[in-house]
């Protein structure tokens, strides 16, 4: 429950107090620049009395805002259109002529949606990869929220396409910086080592060394993947993207499940941060499962996304976190394996330190990027384990209030602007279909 009439209003300090952090009800300070104060048992009386809004945030359990490492986030336009179908088949019949038709305006309504589901389920920083994406950062800008944003690029090893890549690569970035607006990060995107060339590659990894910027790509989610790269390159996906300078502190290495040992231990000795994403790996039936225990063994920061919403088919951390502690005791065949405490802070923590936002836990001296999350709804009952309940329990659907960069982004579980998003989204995706269907 929020005090004060406009509370979606900027600029405001905020006092949230009895909210439910590590069992204990605490209070948190955020000042005027969005930067949390103070936060503890004992903070009170001065801050309560200072504050331009209050927050009371008793019955509700404060976690700091979700990360999502992996997504397309304008194919929530094509969240059911194509379900049910082998990968290569899905993309090659099904996305790739779809989203042949795409256009800015599609992608800005598609990340709108997808920025507005975000929201109401508790992530408040993503990294993306898509086209258009000049249109998909203006609406995240408009939503609130962080977001690292590349141009998905594809050259099938031709140099006339690698040039267009190259040129939307740059001029995208370039783009994003000059916007100079720390929620939006720009990154290069290679698409995948079967999609990109040797070239092309070694054009990315330079880039993202002198831009300092992240490296974002697919690597190894099908076996498919794996024998085609040893065929063509002669060896695997790992150690190819390695001799194109692809594997750095800067990179983000998404899904990844057909990584063997020696791959697990390159990845951890070049400090890639790895994504997974295994909500699409079990719908899209890699037929196997992140190696989770090698790669936390060569010391990799893991983390979580949900890949787009053509292969999830929604964009909600909780189910996330669930389906990763699952899937890994599952197909590994171990109860203890990937537990719940793990599976949080591969959606916070370590989220934030592989897309390299100052977010991820809820601390003095940060960005508020805060979420309640309400108690009084039958998943959180009882409480004999707060992570427990979030990670195996609960979904996106007991998220409560939102704040990212210290501003309310849902409160009351209110999003203000919701339905025309949801209207306008409706409406372009069934126009994006019917022009894939009757090209002119
Ligand atoms: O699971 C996946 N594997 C490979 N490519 C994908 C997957 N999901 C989406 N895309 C594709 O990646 C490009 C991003 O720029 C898009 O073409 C998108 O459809
Ligand atoms: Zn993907």
């Amino acid at each position: 429950m929020t005090e004060n009439t406009d509370s979606y209003e900027q600029n405001r300090t905020k006092f949230i107090q009895n909210a439910l952090i590590d069992g204990k009800k605490q209070n948190i300070y955020i000042d005027e620049s969005g930067i949390i104060r103070s936060v503890g048992t004992d903070i009170g009386k001065e801050f309560r009395s200072e504050a331009e809004c209050i927050i009371d945030a008793s019955g509700m359990v404060a976690i700091p805002g979700l990360v999502n490492t992996h997504t397309h986030a304008a194919m929530s336009l094509l969240r059911g259109y194509a379900d049910d179908m082998h990968l290569q088949e899905w993309l090659s019949e099904k996305i790739w002529p779809l989203e042949a038709h795409l256009t800015g305006e599609d992608v800005y309504w598609g990340t709108k949606l997808a920025s507005l589901e975000m929201i109401r389920s508790g992530t408040t920083s993503f990294n993306d990869m898509y086209f258009f994406m000049k249109d998909a950062a203006r609406a995240v800008d408009e939503s609130g929220i962080r977001a690292t944003f590349c141009h998905g690029f594809i050259d099938f090893d031709s140099p006339e396409k690698r040039e267009n890549e190259i040129a939307a690569t740059k001029d995208l970035v370039s783009h994003i910086k000059s916007l100079q607006n720390p929620r939006l990060k720009a990154a290069v995107g290679p698409h995948a080592p079967y999609t990109v060339s040797r070239e092309g590659l070694e054009w990315c990894a330079e880039f993202s060394e002198t831009e300092d910027i992240m490296l974002h790509i697919h690597l190894s989610e099908t076996e498919g993947e794996v024998e085609g790269c040893i065929e063509k390159h002669g060896m695997r996906p790992a150690a190819f993207l390695d001799s194109c300078g692809c594997l750095s502190e800067h990179t983000l290495a998404a899904h990844c499940c057909w990584l063997d040992d020696d791959e697990c231990r390159l990845l951890g000795s070049r400090n890639v941060s790895v994504s997974h994403n295994p909500s699409s790996n079990m719908k899209l039936a890699v037929k196997r499962a992140l190696p989770y225990q090698a790669l936390k063994d060569a010391g990799v920061n893991i983390t979580l996304g949900t890949d787009g919403c053509s292969s999830n088919n929604n964009l909600d951390m909780f189910e996330e976190m669930k389906f990763a502690a699952l899937l890994q005791k599952f197909f590994w065949n171990s109860d203890t394996l990937l537990p719940a405490d793990e599976a949080f802070s591969m959606a916070t923590s370590n989220g934030a330190k592989a897309l390299g936002v100052s977010t991820g836990t809820i601390q003095e001296g940060l960005p508020a990027d805060i979420v309640l999350i309400d108690t009084a709804t039958p998943s959180m009952v009882p409480m004999h384990n707060c992570v427990s309940n979030i990670v195996y329990s609960c979904s996106g659907g007991a998220v409560d209030t939102v704040i990212c960069d210290g501003r309310i982004l849902m409160s009351d579980k209110t999003i203000p602007g919701e339905a025309e998003i949801l209207g306008k989204a409706q409406e372009i995706a069934s126009q994006l279909v019917e022009r894939a269907n009757n090209p002119q």
